[in-house]
């Protein structure tokens, strides 16, 4: 068994690969623990069933966060590979000015979308929307193009509540027209959201004369869902694509891509 562990800025993922009649695959439970509460990995690890050869990770949370992993995993004799972003693997090249400063999250989840696609395919977005957004463009060759980062939706409405006097925490979906403060921070975040999504599609649009296929991910994809659909089947009308706007939501594109990578340790 390898452990496959998706280290983000909220959230720690763990998932797991088992050798099956020499076929490497992904079980698809995923163990969650959040930032706060991450002494419990420790008692979780020491009380699996079955304990893990080793295990491969992506950490975008820092080195403190990575030395506390290191340590619960050390108590139970698995040693762990961090992984980070290469210039390329068989199936995806990387463009990124300097390869390896291109989150290593990033990364896996490209990795893992590119793996399920036929040899031909459109271009594709791969849209992670948790502690920050980011929107990435892999062109139908299978070449990392580009890809923007913004602040995650809560952060947004963190930093509005913090940076000024008079506005709440708030949460929830977007309406067209707020004409209250509730109203206007939820539709001001779902727009620079969803918002952003549609210019990266606008622009793969542009160069490839072809509609993205979208996948999305992320703690706080369902609060934007609607807006996001809405807008992107929009714009696809606009843009008279002729095929049929897809967003598909992908549970856990980073452990996928992982588990690729794990096939190469076995
Ligand atoms: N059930 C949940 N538990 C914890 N966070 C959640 C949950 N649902 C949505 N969220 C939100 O999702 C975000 C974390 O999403 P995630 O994709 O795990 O991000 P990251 O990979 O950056 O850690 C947080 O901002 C959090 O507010
Ligand atoms: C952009 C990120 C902060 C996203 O982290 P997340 O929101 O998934 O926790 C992370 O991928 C990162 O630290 N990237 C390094 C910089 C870059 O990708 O260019």
């Amino acid at each position: 068994m390898i452990l496959l562990i998706d280290s983000g800025n909220s959230r720690i993922k763990i998932g797991w690969s088992l050798n099956k009649n020499g076929c490497i695959h992904r079980e698809p439970h995923v163990k969650i623990f959040d930032n706060l509460n991450i002494r419990s990995l420790g008692q979780w690890l020491s009380c699996l069933p079955k304990k893990p050869n080793h295990a491969l990770g992506v950490n975008v949370a820092g080195k403190h966060r990575e030395n506390v992993i290191e340590n619960e995993l050390n108590n139970i004799n698995c040693k762990i590979e961090w992984i980070v972003a290469q210039t390329r693997t068989s199936i995806l090249i990387n463009e990124y000015k300097n390869p390896n400063q291109l989150g290593a999250d990033r990364w896996a989840a490209m990795l893992g979308i590119v793996e399920k696609q036929k040899k031909i395919h459109p271009p594709l977005i791969v849209a992670s929307f948790g502690t920050t957004t980011t929107i990435d463009i892999i062109s139908p060759n299978n070449i990392f193009i580009g890809g923007i980062i913004l602040p995650g939706s809560f952060m947004m409405r963190q930093s509005l509540t913090n940076g000024t006097a008079n506005l709440p925490m708030s949460s929830g979906e977007s309406i067209d027209l707020p004409l209250d403060t509730i109203n206007s921070i939820n539709s001001g975040v779902s727009s620079a959201q969803s918002g952003a999504l549609a210019r990266q599609c606008i622009i793969t649009f542009k160069k490839y004369n072809e509609f993205p296929i979208i996948y999305v991910t992320g703690g706080l994809w369902l609060e934007l869902e609607k807006e996001t659909r809405q807008l992107i089947n929009e714009i696809a009308f606009k843009s008279r694509s002729e095929k049929k706007t897809e967003i598909i939501y992908e549970n856990r594109p980073v452990l996928d891509g992982l588990a690729i990578i794990s096939r190469n340790y076995n």
